[in-house]
């Protein structure tokens, strides 16, 4: 946890302030018993009054010092602990982003979803907490002191409750502290479920499954309730045997005090101010409870959102990683392996091509049989593990990753859009695409129809997602929004898929004149989409089948006339 408080770095004067506030807070609360003692030992007992009315005053504006200082503190102090939890969102929202694929599936979306919100908050929690943590103790000791310079006597009935209450403290957190870590773990659960939940909503519904998603949630709820229970009882038996053996110090502090004064040995007053000392002392010991309540379950989650800030991306720049230059650009595939992380067989074995500039290189083949897993390569969202990948000769590791990514227009197999305008959903393509280029994006993308049909035009604002649209509408919009890029590369992953025959046919034609000099890689599964392509790779279970064109693989190889007699009529084949 104190690795993440180095945060704390830029809020350093308003935490000096925020202890000598909370010191001086602390010293006046201590100074108010003693007051109190001499105006009754001095003012009540002789009824002098006016020593009384000074002394009142006195306290009063001791009193009122405190509570300014309190005021203060806390304002500093919510001041400070919301910067500082901005700040480390911002951090990990930031580092997050340099992550490859990798590192997203290894922590899991729903995990990292916890640790930048409720990780967050509870060691935010333990900085707002920072004003118990100076005057806790310094009650404590001072309240001992203080105690003890009033009745030496007493003060050990009171010293040897201390530790008693500590060990009991010490057990119960002993107890509690795997819990709390079991408990992040949990509402990680919840969140998978609910986040399972509201983006299947469709499925879910289709298939009549509410009522077994409602189990699911059900279950991660009670799970997780079940231990935050657990954690809460343990927790909570501390406050009674706190307060038993509290007040039972009390009375034996009472009857002992009236022995005492009953001796003449202590005054009424003293004993007052013994037993305002003994009460700050107890009520110090429960804001340390609290402290040892939070601080277990804020080291829990630090640990986590350090685990996500120590986690570097295997895939970054090298320093001597060089900008790609913004021409013509060929790629190459040389005898390319790759496993995804964890995987037993490789997702593509030993693959090798060239796809040229102003030229269109289609990748077909079944489900399964790699066609993503090459593009997820060539965007560099995973390394190789043997083989290269290069463009215009350079190997991708050589390149700089935005440089890299720049030059690729990519169109994803699940059209991902954001919410705001349709405009700003083609202008994520490029920032500074003009009103007139957006436009022709979208006429290229035979999306300019629909977009002139919505009620707002380009301006028509999308849900989040873009669920206000049809799939073929978001498909054409996600295809604007490469073109607005005007990359030296084209990816469409299997883009094509959800436009009827007749869209599809006139994208295409439409994408070859104004994408006619870029290097176009187009993965499909239906075969008359690639079909007039300069050339064609076949993927069969992660390892090419054949290459070339449709009549040449029409002739030699097997696995493509498999898939074309599946989808075409003879006279198309023809
Ligand atoms: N993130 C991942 N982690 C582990 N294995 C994966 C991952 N993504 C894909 N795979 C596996 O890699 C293989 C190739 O998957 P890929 O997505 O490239 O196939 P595809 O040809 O694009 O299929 P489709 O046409 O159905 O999209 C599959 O066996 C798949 O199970």
């Amino acid at each position: 946890m104190f690795k993440l408080f180095k945060l704390l770095n830029p809020y350093k004067f308003s935490v000096v302030a925020i202890i000598a506030l909370m010191l001086l807070q602390s010293l006046s609360q201590l100074y108010l018993p003693t007051l109190l003692s001499d105006i009754v030992d001095v003012g009540v007992l002789h009824g002098d009054v006016a020593y009384i009315l000074r002394y009142g005053a006195y306290m009063l504006l001791v009193a009122m010092g405190a509570m300014v200082c309190v005021m203060i503190a806390s304002y500093l102090l919510a001041r400070t602990a919301t910067g500082f939890g901005r700040d480390l969102r911002s951090k990990l929202f930031s580092h997050v982003e340099s992550f490859s694929l990798h590192e997203f599936d290894k922590v899991g979306t729903s995990s990292l979803i916890t640790r930048t919100t409720n990780d967050i908050a509870q060691v935010q929690q333990v900085i707002v907490m920072m004003r118990m943590f100076i005057g806790a103790p310094t009650m404590l000791i001072g309240g001992v002191i203080m105690a003890t310079y009033k009745d030496a006597h007493l003060a050990i009935v009171l010293i040897s409750v201390i530790p008693i209450l500590a060990l009991a403290i010490i057990g119960i957190m002993f107890k509690g502290l795997p819990l709390f870590k079991v408990l992040q773990v949990k509402i990680d659960a919840i969140n998978l479920v609910l986040r399972e939940n509201l983006t299947g909503i469709r499925v879910i519904r289709a298939f009549n499954r509410s009522g077994h998603e409602q189990m699911k949630f059900e279950k991660a709820n009670l799970d997780y309730t079940q231990t935050a229970i657990k954690v809460n009882t343990i927790m909570a038996t501390m406050m009674p045997i706190m307060m038993l053996v509290f007040n039972l110090g009390i009375v034996v502090i009472l009857w002992y005090g009236g022995i005492r004064i009953d001796s003449n040995q202590m005054q009424i007053g003293d004993l007052m101010a013994f037993i305002q000392y003994a009460m700050q002392i107890m009520f110090s010991m429960f804001m340390m409870t609290m402290i040892f309540m939070m601080i277990p379950r804020a080291s829990a989650s630090s640990g986590r959102i350090n685990e996500v800030l120590t986690l570097t991306s295997t895939i970054h720049n090298t320093k001597e990683a060089m900008t790609l230059p913004s021409d013509q650009a060929a790629i190459e595939f040389k005898h390319v392996t790759f496993s995804y992380p964890g995987a037993e067989q490789p997702a593509i074995r030993d693959i090798s091509f060239r796809a040229e500039p102003g030229e269109i290189t289609a990748i077909i083949g079944g489900t399964g049989s790699g066609k993503t897993t090459l593009i997820n390569l060539l965007l560099r969202f995973y390394d190789v593990n043997e083989g290269s990948i290069t463009i215009d000769g350079h190997p991708l590791p050589t390149l700089k990753l935005d440089s890299l990514r720049q030059q690729i227009g990519y169109v994803p197999q699940k059209a991902a859009l954001f919410s705001g305008t349709v405009a700003d959903n083609i202008r994520f393509g490029r920032e500074t695409a003009t009103d007139e280029e957006i436009k022709q994006a979208a006429q290229t993308a035979q999306a300019a129809d629909f977009i002139a049909d919505l009620k707002d035009g380009y301006q028509s604002v999308l849900a989040q997602g873009g669920t206000n649209l049809s799939g073929g509408q978001k498909q054409r919009l996600a295809i604007a929004r490469a073109l607005a890029r005007k990359p030296e590369i084209y990816v469409f992953d299997d883009s094509f898929s959800a436009l009827d025959f007749k869209t599809d046919a006139r994208l295409r034609a439409s994408l070859k004149a104004e994408t006619a000099q870029a290097t176009k890689i187009i993965v499909a599964q239906r075969v008359s989409t690639i079909m007039d392509a300069n050339r064609i790779i076949v993927l069969e279970d992660g390892r090419i089948a054949g290459i070339g064109t449709h009549a040449e693989l029409m002739s030699t190889c097997g696995v493509y006339q498999e898939i074309v007699a599946s989808q075409l009529s003879e006279e198309e084949i023809a």
